[in-house]
């Protein structure tokens, strides 16, 4: 079993698929060309909007365990990042996907690899492509940097770096809260949380994602509907709209940028780690006519070997534990592999009544 979530994928190599310049593309290509005659409009139909949470807020804890139990999704304001920083990070993504395919293709990702630019790993698991370009990042993004930038790689990569380590404190942070809605409080509660309970051996990658201004909007797809594989996930997203989520009995929902906010997904182990009490939400991004749209997810999860099952305090006789334990690399191993059945694929009972997983109902084509 690979023991880095470097190594994740390397029993699951990705398709290769040809890069496209968006920018020479006057019309949609058949291959973008995605169905959605039955899926309407989130901003006709959405009478409901996801939770915004201000973290100075005295009761930001119940917020919070509200928003994870209903929504699986939330945002944030007054979370201490640093607006200069978030500006700089915009800059950075800003500057790599308007490099040359050619130039950016120089840190392609490896076909078995996690690091680099190229499609989102789920591609593979839908027969149309994309309207997007993404950049993954996990450990330090110098040797790929040097490749995009060889003059000013070490001001990019200084700015990734402080951005990682910002995510990181807050990211802990988020974690006590959403646990502690759990009446997980104790730090003897999570061990792996080390023993200053501030997350230090945590993982994470960082995944930029550009999405350029489309020809014919309503017919392409920005991101695939899917779940994040994470404990949770820190969305930046710049000023252009875009992301959705799925909510159950509401439909497609629109989740605004709100200035300086930030969003907070729940992913498939904190659904597994709250033994379903979270939801995992299923979000996709849609794409602009006019505008290029950025975004920048922070996704993570324990260390890669650590084992997350349902925790005991929300375990007990009429509360069986729904899942196995799985590590964080192993699960990634099951996702690349089952995509959205990787989560009933580690489930250990199917309870007759309730909590089906709401990513099993999109729309995905398996090809291949
Ligand atoms: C640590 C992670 C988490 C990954 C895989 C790996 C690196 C890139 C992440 C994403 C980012 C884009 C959506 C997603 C679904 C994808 O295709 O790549 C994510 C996936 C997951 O959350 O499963
Ligand atoms: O661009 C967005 O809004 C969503 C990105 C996302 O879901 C991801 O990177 O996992
Ligand atoms: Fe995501």
């Amino acid at each position: 079993m690979p023991s880095r979530l470097s190594d994740a994928f390397r029993a699951h190599p990705q398709q290769q698929l040809k890069h496209p310049d968006f920018t020479s593309l006057h019309e949609l290509p058949d291959s973008y060309a995605w169905n959605q005659r039955d899926d309407p409009s989130p901003e006709t139909f959405a009478t409901e909007s996801v939770p915004l949470v201000d973290l100075n807020d005295s009761n930001a804890l119940q917020v919070i365990g509200h928003a994870c139990k209903t929504w699986g999704i939330f945002q944030v304001t007054n979370h201490g990042i640093s607006t200069s920083l978030l500006d700089m990070v915009e800059h950075t993504c800003r500057s790599l996907f308007s490099l040359p395919v050619h130039q950016k293709l120089k840190a392609a990702r490896s076909p078995d690899g996690v690091s680099g630019y190229g499609f989102a790993r789920i591609s593979s698991f839908f027969s149309k492509l994309m309207w997007s370009q993404g950049f993954t990042i996990v450990g330090p993004p110098d040797e790929h940097f040097c490749q995009l930038w060889p003059q000013d790689f070490s001001y990019h990569c200084d700015v990734i770096k402080e951005y990682k380590d910002e995510m990181k404190k807050l990211a802990g942070r988020l974690m006590w809260l959403m646990l502690g809605s759990l009446g997980i409080i104790a730090k003897e509660d999570i061990k792996w949380a080390g023993p200053k309970a501030d997350f230090k051996e945590a993982s994470a990658a960082l995944q930029l994602n550009y999405y350029p201004a489309c020809p014919d909007p309503d017919r392409a797809m920005g991101l695939a509907p899917h779940t994040d594989s994470t404990l949770l996930t820190i969305l930046y997203q710049n000023s252009t709209s875009g992301l959705q989520v799925f909510k159950e009995g509401a439909g497609w929902v629109a989740v605004p940028p709100v200035p300086g906010g930030l969003v907070i997904n729940v992913g498939d182990l904190m659904h597994i780690l709250s033994n379903g009490s979270y939801q995992s939400v299923l979000h996709r991004a849609m794409v602009n006519r006019s505008h290029h749209r950025l975004s920048s997810a922070y996704l993570y999860g324990p260390p890669s070997t650590v084992e997350i099952s349902p925790h005991p305090k929300l375990v007990g006789p009429t509360h069986p534990p729904l899942y196995r334990p799985v590590t964080w690399n192993e699960y990634l191993h099951t996702k690349a592999k089952h995509f959205n059945k990787a989560l009933s694929s580690v489930r250990v009972c199917v309870p007759l009544n309730g909590l089906g997983d709401v990513n099993e109902q999109n729309n995905s084509v398996t090809v291949g």
